[in-house]
């Protein structure tokens, strides 16, 4: 597509139909509890499967497409109130030149990671703009944004600087990220300056993403289990605070309406008052977050809309106690600036027919609570 052919399709996307998220996010009341699924495009859905025997992840990612395609997938199935483009957090360190590539039942896999500081000027190319590399990403939003025909909004992300910074040294998943840390103790000017270098990186990416069609955005920093509060309040937050500040500055100047912010940190239990605090919409939290935690940031930080945290193992439960679960999760987290989901990503095996009755059964309860509570309030105001 030509990039006027693109900008035109910009201006003229099909009205909303199903804003329930959006409106979670400022908190406004509404009929039923929104939910979305992380990770909910991918191999539980023998649909996907059968595509990505005929693509690689990565040429998936880089035809939009086949992105579109797998993006609706779960939506042809089931009532979710997002869509969330599919991609992945990698692209960003391969749009600065380094290759990674996604090897079957293993994970992703960096054929040359930075092992020290010297290692960035060679691997890294710091000229290379956000808006030329991922444009492949922001064609494949705007495609799907208007093959969403406004069922729901569109979620775009990005890993956050201090997760793609311990890939891009690990190379790989890892259990300790000791390598990477060994750089927060050792190299700790370096370590901030790739921080810094990465965290203007993610606001364009960012940014582009809405400028092309996405309505809600989503920073996944899943590596805060290895940090602790030290460690993120010098190696994490100060970055993640740079980018939603960045990206809501970068969106006025360009006039464009701002949109939603999540942050998704994963077991940062120890840092849920400092994320809380960071003007993020949205704190998503991770499924070891406790009742207790919850209701806790739930009363001190009432105008912050949370996400989450069914565990996704959850989803291998018997449909009764699964429907427990749910209602436990709606009770806990009440009804207003909630928006429900897996507190992690879908596991490959998860039962399809428990997600269904996941999604139902949030939809179910949390609309009786809301209409018992108006009928409360309609007798009470009567009296
Ligand atoms: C750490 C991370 C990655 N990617 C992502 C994260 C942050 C979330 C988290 O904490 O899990 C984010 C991500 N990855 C993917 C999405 C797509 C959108 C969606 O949520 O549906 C999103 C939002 C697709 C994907 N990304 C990946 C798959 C499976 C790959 C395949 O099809 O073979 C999908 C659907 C691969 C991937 N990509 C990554 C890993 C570690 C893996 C392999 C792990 C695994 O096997 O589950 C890096």
């Amino acid at each position: 597509m030509s990039d006027s052919a693109i900008k035109q399709l910009q201006k003229e996307f099909p009205p909303i139909k199903n804003n329930l998220i959006l409106r979670a996010c400022r908190g406004e009341p509404l009929e039923r509890v929104p939910i979305w699924i992380m990770r909910q495009a991918g191999r539980y859905l023998p649909e996907y499967l059968s595509l990505r025997s005929e693509h690689s992840f990565f040429d998936v990612c880089r035809t939009p497409a086949l992105c579109c395609e797998v993006t609706l997938q779960p939506l042809r199935r089931f009532d979710l109130d997002a869509a969330i483009i599919f991609s992945d957090i990698l692209v960003v360190p391969q749009a600065l030149g380094m290759q990674v590539d996604m090897i079957a039942k293993e994970g992703p896999r960096f054929a040359h990671p930075l092992n020290v500081p010297a290692d960035i000027k060679l691997r890294i190319d710091r000229s290379r703009q956000a808006s030329v590399e991922l444009k492949y990403v922001y064609d494949a939003i705007t495609l799907t944004r208007h093959a969403l025909n406004g069922q729901c909004p569109l979620i775009g992300f990005s890993g956050a600087p201090w997760t793609l910074m311990s890939y891009m040294i690990e190379g790989k998943g890892s259990e300790t990220h000791s390598k990477a840390k060994k750089w927060l103790y050792t190299y700790v000017e370096e370590s901030h300056d790739l921080l810094q270098f990465l965290t203007h990186f993610i606001i364009d990416h960012l940014v582009e993403q809405v400028c092309a069609g996405a309505q809600l955005l989503q920073l996944f920093e899943s590596h805060c289990g290895c940090l602790n509060h030290d460690l993120f309040i010098r190696f994490s937050l100060p970055y993640l605070r740079q980018i939603a500040k960045g990206v809501r500055e970068a969106l006025t100047r360009r006039h464009i309406p701002y949109v939603p912010l999540i942050i998704f940190a994963k077991d940062a239990h120890y840092a849920l008052d400092e994320l809380c605090s960071s003007s993020f919409d949205v704190v998503g939290l991770d499924w070891s977050i406790t009742r207790k935690q919850i209701r806790t940031i739930r009363d001190k930080y009432p105008t912050v809309t949370l996400q989450g945290n069914l565990d996704p193992c959850a989803l291998y439960a018997s449909s009764d106690d699964l429907e427990k679960m749910i209602k436990q999760m709606l009770e806990i987290f009440g009804t207003k600036h909630y928006i429900a989901n897996l507190g992690h990503g879908i596991y490959p095996d998860a039962n399809i027919d428990n997600v269904k009755h996941f999604i139902d059964t949030v939809h179910r309860i949390s609309s009786e609570m809301i209409s018992s509570t108006t009928l409360t309030k309609t007798i009470n105001s009567n009296k």
